[in-house]
């Protein structure tokens, strides 16, 4: 038994010549000596989840090999063998722990046989199962491919070891059953899928026993579809197993999560997605074959519908029985087309598939050749050897699936961060507009404010400069010598001069308030700056200088002002006195004196105010500053002091003014430019304040502590200038009306000083020395009648009365006018009348009582005569009548 005996020596050893280990399966499964099951614990995950798997993705990739594996069974004997051969423990002998199988031959030979296993007739189908088919159902389960196929003589118990149910007895459970119940128990209901065909292949066609309608399936060889029945079954509904084949083709498709690197290129670009894990499926397939009693092949002489089907059996496993027997010699030729059963069983054998055979054999001798072809035919399939592949594929429709609920998620999450972005949106846009309204109803109400207080403002102005034009108009209507027929043509040029210089001190002004604002804008940077923590030394250093020379810009700006501002007094001033020079040469009455200027500097003022301007004078009070005029009355700019001297001049010609001037030290100011005298003009200005100042009782007793009498009396005897005289003659005539300074004004020369000031000649000087002597007059005539005075007039003492007389009848009617009133008020004075007789002022005051224009003056002449006795007794004696 040479032959058997080499081919068993192969198989003893554990392995053919060209086996490999099996890498990714379980090593003990491929063991050739032993079919060991692999037993998983019941908590552990499957195989297919604890390996590193090759990355082999399509069928193309190379595999690993695999033997087919081949167990022999024995069936126990029946009851008719138990009676019918006594001795047929002598034909098959059994050496499972060594796997070897013995049929003896006669007495003293036996033949002995060698497979991966050896099953006796006392093994149990679990043991069975465990050892034949559980490795190939554990790497259908991994993703090979599996077949289990039992081949032997009908009845022998191929049907029994697959296809049993065991519904009595569950120990007796077959293949088919307990393949199933470990395929279930092992995938998951939620990643995997069973499919399960149940097919008879009998006389060359196929059946699909789960619906038998499906009388003659074609076999379709595309690996990806094939035939796929969802409905599970474990019913055997093969009447004719003997005579048939029954496949079941069990298809498990097992999804798991693989190696991201694969996929992460494809979702690379939507990286703020999560990302999937690789879906990879593995589809893998048991088929588990019962096949026709092999003796069919040996019977095949039959006749009919049985020579048919025998001829049908003998083809498909003669077929099978070539293809194995090519496949054992390495042919190159594998006749797997030439049968149905060889075309569904071609992954099987030479295949991708992981193979079990179980050979089953009965015990009795009068089957002596079946049970060796039998035997044989086992040994010739444990020779192929196939190459084991996992097929894995992508599962698209699972990563689609999976990117859509994924893509479902991120919308979902989407639209809820778009909702609760629009919400904010909708609350900051809300807090906003409350925020404007807010900002907006403030605002209103601080413009109403503002509307409310300008208003008030407004109107104080309005008020303010009402009472002013009334008062003005009343001392307008007082004054008779005003005249408004002032003819703006014959002042062109310098009227044009006064407006261009307004224009320009009014730009001045406006630089001046925007150097201010600049300034004060800057000193609230440096405050802020100066703060803690902001700014640095350097910042404030900057800002230092930078107020520094603003501070410098507005003094320059304010000199200029100030230069500005007086030569527009002057102009002013010259204007005044042109337009007095008109009046007086157009009216021809001679009128002149401190009055008539004062009164033409008002009516140019009123005129303005009327206009909705404000005076010039008062502009510049309020825009220079009183304080800052008089400073300038100081300056070293001989310009600028005539020019202050004039504001200050015109100035004090408002009586609201003249208070505040000497509050201020105006007027002693004043009395200083007149007592250094340096300039005709100067003096003459000031001399005109002075006067101005004089107009107010307040000041005539201030005037006269500060030595103005001696001043003025001084610049009396030593002016030339008419207009020069003709202010000083205006501030004693002034003086001379005051009750309480009669004798101090004499006693400094001040009613000297007013007479020799005729001198001069000009009418407008005459007419103030009459106008003082009148004043003077009028005091002693008072106080005379008062009994506070006794003596003769100090005006008869000081030698006034020879040029009283020789004026009373001048032709200018202010001299006239005063010199009559003078020579009544002395007159009312009894201890001067024999003097004025003496002087020839009785015919003066006659020819008043007779001839005056103005009735009040002739009554008061007439009156003063009758109630003197000396003048009445002199006029007696002349036989004079009034
Ligand atoms: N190991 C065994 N233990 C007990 N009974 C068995 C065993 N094997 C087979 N039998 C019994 O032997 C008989 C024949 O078995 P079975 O029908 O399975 O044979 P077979 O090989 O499938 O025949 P066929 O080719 O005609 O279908 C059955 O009654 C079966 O119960």
């Amino acid at each position: 038994m040479a032959s058997s005996s080499s081919s068993n020596n192969a198989f003893r050893n554990g392995s053919s010549g060209t086996q490999r280990p099996l890498k990714p399966l379980n090593a003990s499964n491929l063991k050739s000596s032993s079919f060991k099951s692999r037993v998983h614990p019941s908590h552990a995950p499957p195989p297919s989840f604890r390996r590193s798997y090759p990355s082999t993705f399509s069928a193309s990739d190379d595999g690993v090999p695999g033997r087919v594996r081949v167990a022999v069974r024995l069936r126990p004997r029946n009851q008719e063998e138990l009676a019918a051969d006594a001795d047929f423990a002598e034909y098959v002998e059994l050496q499972p722990e060594l796997k070897r199988l013995k049929l003896r031959k006669n007495n003293w030979d036996a033949d002995t046989y060698e497979f991966d296993d050896v099953l006796t007739e006392f093994a149990s189908q679990k043991r069975v199962y465990e050892a034949v088919a559980k490795p190939v159902v554990e790497s259908v389960l991994d993703g090979y491919n599996g077949t289990v196929m039992a081949y032997g003589q009908t009845g022998t118990g191929k049907t029994f070891t697959l296809g049993h149910l065991g519904d009595g007895d569950t120990s007796s459970r077959g293949i088919m059953v307990r393949a199933m119940e470990d395929i279930l128990a092992e995938i998951s209901l939620e990643t995997d899928s069973v499919s399960v065909s149940y097919l008879q292949l009998y006389m060359e066609a196929v059946q699909d026993l789960l619906v038998p309608a499906n009388d003659n399936i074609s076999i379709v060889e595309d690996p990806k579809t094939g035939e796929a029945h969802r409905i599970a079954a474990n019913t055997k509904l093969n009447t004719e197993s003997s005579r048939s084949h029954a496949i079941l083709m069990v298809q498990v498709k097992r999804s798991f999560t693989g190696q991201e690197d694969a996929l992460s290129s494809e979702i690379d670009n939507s990286s703020h997605l999560v990302k999937p894990s690789k879906p990879i499926v593995r589809k893998s397939k048991l088929v588990l074959v019962d096949l026709a009693g092999s003796e069919r092949v040996h019977k095949s002489g039959s006749e009919g519908h049985m020579l048919e089907e025998a001829k049908s059996i003998n083809l498909s496993l003669s077929s099978l029985g070539k293809c194995i027997n090519a496949l054992a010699e390495n042919s190159s030729h594998v006749p797997i087309r030439d049968s149905k059963l060889t075309r569904l069983l071609k992954d099987s054998f030479g295949g991708s598939a992981r193979t079990s055979l179980i050979v089953t054999i009965g015990p009795s001798p009068r089957h002596r050749g079946e049970t060796s072809s039998t035997i044989l035919f086992g040994q010739r399939a444990m020779k192929v050897e196939n190459m084991l592949r996992i097929k894995e594929e992508f599962d698209y429709k699972s990563l689609s699936r999976k990117l859509e609920i994924q893509v479902d998620k991120l919308i979902a999450e989407n639209e809820r961060q778009k909702k609760a972005f629009d919400n904010e949106v909708e609350r900051m846009n809300q807090e906003a507009q409350n925020h404007i309204a807010e900002v907006e109803r403030n605002f209103a109400e601080a413009l109403e404010k503002e509307r409310l207080r300008s208003q008030m403002e407004y109107m104080e102005s309005v008020k303010e400069l009402e009472e002013k034009l009334l008062a003005n108009q009343q001392r307008h209507d007082r004054d008779d010598f005003i005249k408004d027929n002032c003819n703006g043509e014959e002042l062109g040029p310098v009227s044009e001069e006064v407006s261009d210089l307004r224009k320009l001190l009014q730009n001045e002004i406006q630089l001046r308030k925007a150097a201010e604002d600049e300034v004060n804008k800057l000193k609230e940077q440096y405050e802020q700056f100066m703060q803690p923590g902001a700014g640095g030394d350097t910042e404030i250093i900057r800002l230092h200088k930078i107020l520094e020379d603003e501070a410098y810009k507005k003094r320059k700006l304010e000199e200029e002002v100030a230069i500005l501002q007086s030569q527009l007094l002057q102009l002013t001033f010259e204007a005044d006195q042109a337009k007095k020079y008109l009046e007086r040469s157009g009216s021809a009455n001679g009128f002149s004196g401190v009055d008539s200027l004062m009164s033409q500097i008002r009516h140019s003022q009123l005129k303005e105010t009327m206009n909705g301007q404000k005076a010039p004078t008062a502009s510049l009070f309020e825009h220079v500053g009183l304080q800052k005029i008089l400073s300038l009355l100081e300056s070293e700019d001989a310009n600028v002091r005539i020019h202050a001297v004039k504001v200050v001049a015109n100035l004090a010609a408002e009586e609201a003014n003249q208070e505040r001037i000497v509050e201020s030290g105006g007027l002693t100011s004043l009395l200083m430019v007149l007592r250094s005298f340096e300039d005709e003009t100067i003096r003459r200005v000031a001399a005109g304040a002075i006067a101005n100042l004089a107009m107010n009782e307040a000041n005539q007793e201030l005037i006269m502590v500060q030595g103005g009498i001696s001043l003025l009396s001084m610049t009396a005897a030593d002016a030339e200038d008419p207009q020069t005289l003709r202010m000083v003659a205006g501030a004693i005539a002034n003086l001379c009306g005051n009750d309480k300074l009669q004798m101090k004004l004499r006693s400094e020369g001040g009613i000297r000083a007013l007479l020799g000031m005729v001198r001069c000649g000009h009418p407008d000087v005459l007419s103030q020395v009459a106008r003082g002597i009148a004043n003077f007059a009028k005091c002693e005539s008072r106080a005379s009648t008062q009994g506070l005075k006794s003596g003769r007039s100090l005006l008869i003492e000081d030698g006034a009365l020879p040029w009283i007389v020789q004026n009373a009848n001048n032709e200018a009617a202010p001299i006239r006018r005063h010199i009559e009133l003078a020579l009544c008020h002395l007159a009312q004075q009894e201890v001067n009348a024999k003097e004025m007789i003496s002087g020839g002022a009785l015919w003066e005051l006659v020819r008043i009582s007779r001839d005056c224009s103005r009735e009040d003056i002739r009554a008061l002449a007439r009156r003063t005569l009758n109630s003197s006795s000396t003048f009445r007794s002199e006029m007696r004696r002349l036989r004079i009548e009034c």
